[in-house]
């Protein structure tokens, strides 16, 4: 009898949902690692000596080496000529690695004299690090793309995706709530050992999870990785380029994400500084949005699998992210529940607009060129991971300090979220244009995936 005949391991639900929770595990403390930093923004300024600039520098070096050595392309190459576990594996080692010499910057490097190109020698290492570990979170998001693809193709492949980006937001959360209360109790860099520990765990998980993929791929005769309709090919790439839609999507993204990650790398400061609320508390709520996509992105995936919209959803989405950063802007409401409350519809919105921005890029490209239009649009999306906090940082210090106390500068975040408010009225206007596009080039984005 051929193999193909006999059940093969993601046949049985228990089998490729354990797959699927061990990398999840992996994601979970990449984004852990990737959002740990941010809420300690006022400490790195007291006990580091980190000014805004240096913050901002700081969090946009997550994807330098993304954007300006194209890693995330060669990432896409590199996953399709050697498939998912030995790709998986470099970027879990890449993001420990990466971890490890941020870790050791923060620590070691604190105290050391000196600037190379103009930043402390402490703000320079710790960037290159998390500049490294940019690299294999982003190479990471995509191998666990097309690991479920792989593992769920005919099955619950997009239930699979959801949920994978909802334990994602586990570790957004957990760093955003604890980061403070752990750096005070302990030392400031201990929450980024913790998620150096929590990565070389997911390590770990991803060989682990390896050894099945490698039974998966004895039992399937023609291997997935190689098969065409998965390759990063330059030929798809002019097409993909060439597509309207492309360009529409990838806007949309990287303007609403901008509008997202990178503002949530603040928001611990203005929580406390423009709202007063307390120090211990401030990261948890910096973080609600991710807690509210963690609940919420499935339910709208759902919504948008069975009744379609996506297009318009996604317009209802930066509707949304206009009017929170518009009163954030608003020097005269400095209510904590307003800015608490603000947090919640941020998180409905970071939940509508991933639900049916991602399921929407499989409406408009056909399967062969699916990983290449991912690889693609996390690049152009990367753009803005980089550039918006690096401006928001420059901006604070030359524009926005307004005293000082504890050592600390004192900002007024009136012009930063005036910033934010801006863009998001760009990503509004893109997704009017995508709707309009959806019914001028048919790309069925408003109706349902289910009928
Ligand atoms: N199947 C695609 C899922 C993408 C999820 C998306 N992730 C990204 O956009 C990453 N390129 C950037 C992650 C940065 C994490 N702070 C998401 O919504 O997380």
């Amino acid at each position: 009898m051929k193999e193909q005949n006999l059940k093969k391991l993601n046949d049985s639900r228990a089998i490729r949902w354990g797959a699927l929770a061990i990398v999840a595990f992996t994601m979970m403390a990449a984004y852990y690692v990737n959002d740990v930093v941010a809420p300690l923004k006022t400490m790195l300024e007291t006990d580091l000596k980190w000014d805004s600039s240096e913050f901002g520098l700081f969090t946009g070096a997550y994807s330098f080496l993304n954007v300006f050595f194209l890693m995330l392309i060669w990432g896409g190459l590199i996953l399709d000529r050697f498939g998912i576990r030995f790709t998986g594996k470099l970027a879990t080692i890449l993001m420990v690695l990466g971890t490890g010499l941020e870790y050791y910057a923060m620590t070691g490097m604190a105290d050391a004299t000196g600037t190379i190109w103009g930043y402390k020698v402490s703000v320079f290492v710790a960037s290159a690090g998390y500049s490294v570990f940019g690299v294999g979170a982003e190479v990471a998001g995509i191998t666990v793309t097309k690991m479920i693809a792989k593992w769920f193709r005919g099955k619950e492949m997009a239930t699979a995706m959801g949920v994978q980006v909802a334990l994602a937001r586990v570790g957004s959360q957990a760093a955003y709530a604890v980061a403070i209360p752990m750096a005070r109790a302990y030392e400031i860099t201990t929450p980024v050992l913790v998620g150096l520990i929590c990565l070389i765990g997911g390590l770990i998980a991803f060989f682990a999870f390896s050894v099945l993929d490698k039974k998966l791929d004895r039992q399937i005769e023609a291997e997935v990785d190689n098969s065409p309709e998965e390759k990063f090919s330059f030929k798809d790439v002019a097409k993909i380029l060439s597509n309207p839609g492309f360009w529409l999507i990838a806007l949309l993204c990287v303007l609403f994400y901008s509008c997202v990650f990178p503002f949530q790398k603040f928001a611990s400061e203005l929580m406390i500084s423009k709202y007063g609320i307390d120090e211990s508390v401030a990261g948890f709520f910096a973080g609600l949005p991710a807690l509210g996509a963690l609940f919420l992105t499935p339910v709208f995936g759902g919504m948008v699998d069975k009744r379609g919209k996506a297009a318009s959803i996604m317009m209802l989405g930066a509707a949304m992210l206009i009017a929170v950063h518009c009163i954030y802007a608003l020097p005269f409401i400095t209510s904590s529940w307003i800015a608490i409350v603000l947090m919640i519809v941020l998180g409905i919105a970071f939940s509508l607009v991933p639900s049916a921005m991602w399921p929407s890029v499989a409406k408009i490209f056909p399967a062969h060129q699916l990983g290449t239009a991912y690889a693609l649009i996390f690049f152009i999306q990367n753009i803005g991971l980089w550039g918006i906090p690096t401006l928001i940082g420059i901006v604070l210090d030359k524009y926005c300090v307004v005293g000082k106390a504890n050592g600390a500068n004192l900002y007024d975040y009136t012009l930063p979220m005036c910033i934010f408010t801006g863009i998001a009225v760009l990503s509004l206007i893109i997704a009017f244009a995508l709707k309009v596009a959806d019914k001028k080039f048919g790309y069925k984005l408003e109706e349902a995936n289910i009928k």
